[in-house]
């Protein structure tokens, strides 16, 4: 079997480094007794050997056709689903039923559009591992008060448990991408729904950091704010200053004084 070329537009970087590979795929935890298991973007299967170790039910979603026709070599006869296509333009809900987990080394190019989606699917999605840029994992894990705390932070960190496991530098890679990489984990919170408006909560918090060096007050100004609402000392704060409860608190108070 010859080795896939590796597609810049597609965000190949294939990881050479089996330790490191075996380490990504060991911080899966099956989280949430969750047995299916999705691998974004597998390549080659770098991963995807040290996956089919353990106890998942695998499935692979992979848009590079050239990768599909080595994976489908390569696994022949082995139980496993190997999907041809886009991950973000997948339908997951007929695909599981049930909970399930992803895990990958993903295309960087589109790391967070994968976590805007993991959040449309948070019902069903226990547990992620995932490599992305640092930067990028830097965010999502970020306390608030933090420069790189943003949208996603506040977005994941509202459903889920985010840790920052561990730093991965370009050289194990072919080709090294320009960046370093880190590789992040997710576990979901018990939050079945916020206690506030969600699809309000996900507009405000948008909103707050779209222009992050604002005060709240200015920032939410093209909400329509009332005078009740725009007296509240919170929104003397920035964006960054506040917590996941903090945008929960703000959205129910928003939601009820335009009732008013
Ligand atoms: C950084 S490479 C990782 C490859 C392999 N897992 C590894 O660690 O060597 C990202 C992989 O995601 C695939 N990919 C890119 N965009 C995708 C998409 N929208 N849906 C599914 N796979 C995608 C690429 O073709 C590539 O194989």
């Amino acid at each position: 079997m010859s080795k896939v070329r590796a597609k810049k537009h597609l965000g190949q970087h294939f990881l050479c480094d089996l330790q490191v590979a075996e380490r990504i795929a060991c911080s899966l935890t099956g989280f949430g007794d969750t047995r299916n298991v999705l691998e974004i973007g597998p390549g080659m299967g770098v991963l995807t050997d040290y996956l089919l170790e353990k106890p998942w039910e695998l499935t692979l979603i992979e848009i590079d056709s050239e990768s599909v026709s080595y994976l489908r070599e390569k696994y022949a006869g082995r139980a496993l689903t190997i999907l041809e296509g886009d991950y973000l333009a997948g339908k997951y809900r007929e695909l599981y039923k049930a909970p399930y987990a992803i895990i990958g080394n993903f295309p960087y190019n589109i790391s967070s559009q994968i976590f805007f989606k993991v959040l449309e699917e948070r019902d069903r999605v226990m547990e992620v591992v995932g490599m992305l840029q640092k930067e990028v994992a830097e965010r999502i894990t970020s306390p608030k008060g933090n420069k790189t705390y943003g949208i996603l932070s506040v977005l994941l960190q509202a459903f889920y448990v985010a840790e920052y496991l561990f730093t991965v530098p370009p050289d194990v890679f072919d080709p090294p991408p320009k960046v370093n990489s880190a590789v992040i984990r997710l576990k979901r919170n018990s939050v079945q729904e916020l206690p506030c408006n969600e699809k309000l909560f996900f507009r405000l918090v948008k909103q707050a950091f779209h222009t992050r060096r604002k005060t709240l007050r200015n920032a939410l100004k093209p909400m329509g704010l009332s005078e009740a609402f725009k007296s509240m000392e919170l929104l003397d704060l920035r964006a960054e200053q506040l917590g996941v409860d903090d945008f929960v608190y703000l959205t129910q108070k928003l939601e009820s004084s335009w009732k008013q």
